[in-house]
């Protein structure tokens, strides 16, 4: 392997722990702890375990963590009476309503319903508009914004390089690429339409894969010495018959012999989406409570 490994395990231990020194400093400011509320609705495993690293990473980080567990069957104008106690709780710094929710609920009104400055997700209409504008009051979304953060530890500053982006999701997609945009990265978004896809990622210096589509992109897809984060989380069959093994949207021990530097998975952008949630909660917290946004996160 003639890449660097990004290990966003680390990056995102480093960034909980200074998170966590910002909230003590909250707390003893505001004489209360940041809180984050989850929602989950129904009992998908998946999603489960993700609330629970979710949960025990705030708590960790001192801040408190208040988890709605709701019924499968729950009806849609219920989660949306919900949301709106959250919304006027002062309490609650940080609503995170769990995705994806049972089909008989629309996640967008949902989503819609969660105050802007609540939605430490960044799915709101409003702070996808705000990252459009390049507007500072944005809450970006986690998943990018670990991204963007691993980019920076690893490249410094990003002008001048082409960015390629593969997917195009209101989640990681299109955010990530407002985001490279605003770091005056030349980004071209790409996805299942796009023509010549090999030719076009073999252009880029950053390559961000989030496609969901497991170990797509091939070392003949890469630059020599990009830089290439793997956004993918896909479980495929394992070795041993009955188990399962995760993998990223990029064949990893072949495109690790042509990149400079690439994220693996599990480790890499994963762990860097829970740290940035609690990072958001923690800068939401500030602006309700009228307090500068801490420096350094
Ligand atoms: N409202 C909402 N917000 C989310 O941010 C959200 C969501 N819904 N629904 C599900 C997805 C998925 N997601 C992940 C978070 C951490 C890891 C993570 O830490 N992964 C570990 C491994 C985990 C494992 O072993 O399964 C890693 O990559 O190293 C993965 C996936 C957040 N999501």
């Amino acid at each position: 392997m003639a890449a660097r490994l990004i290990d966003g395990k680390a990056a995102a231990a480093a960034l909980r722990a200074r998170v966590g020194g910002l909230a003590a400093m909250f707390e003893a400011a505001t004489g209360r702890r940041a809180g984050l509320a989850t929602v989950l609705v129904g009992e998908d495993p998946a999603s489960s375990v993700y609330i629970r690293s979710k949960r025990s990473a705030t708590g960790e980080a001192g801040m408190e963590s208040i988890h709605h567990a709701l019924p499968a069957d729950t009806s849609e104008a219920e989660v949306l009476a919900l949301v709106e106690t959250l919304n006027a709780d002062p309490a609650i710094d940080g609503i995170l309503v769990q995705l994806p929710l049972p089909s008989h609920i629309d996640a967008a009104r949902v989503i819609d319903t969660i105050d802007p400055d609540k939605d430490v997700d960044g799915f709101h209409v409003v702070n996808a508009g705000r990252l459009a504008v390049g507007d500072p009051a944005a809450l970006v979304p986690c998943t990018p914004l670990g991204c963007l953060h691993l980019l920076r530890a690893e490249l410094g500053k990003l002008t001048g390089y082409h960015a390629v982006v593969i997917g195009r999701s209101n989640i990681v997609g299109k955010p990530m690429a407002s985001l490279l945009l605003g770091e005056s990265c030349t980004v071209t978004i790409t996805h299942s339409h796009t023509r010549d896809l090999p030719e076009i990622c073999r252009s880029a210096d950053i390559l961000v894969a989030a496609v969901g589509r497991p170990e797509m992109v091939k070392t003949d897809w890469i630059k020599p010495g990009a830089t290439v984060i793997d956004v993918g989380i896909n479980r495929v069959p394992g070795a041993e018959p009955g188990k399962t093994r995760l993998v990223g949207d990029v064949a990893f021990a072949e495109a690790a012999e042509v990149a400079g530097a690439i994220t693996p998975v599990p480790g890499g952008v994963g762990p860097m989406t829970i740290a940035m949630l609690l990072r958001n909660t923690l800068v939401a917290a500030h602006r309700r409570a009228g307090l500068p946004q801490p420096e350094g996160l």
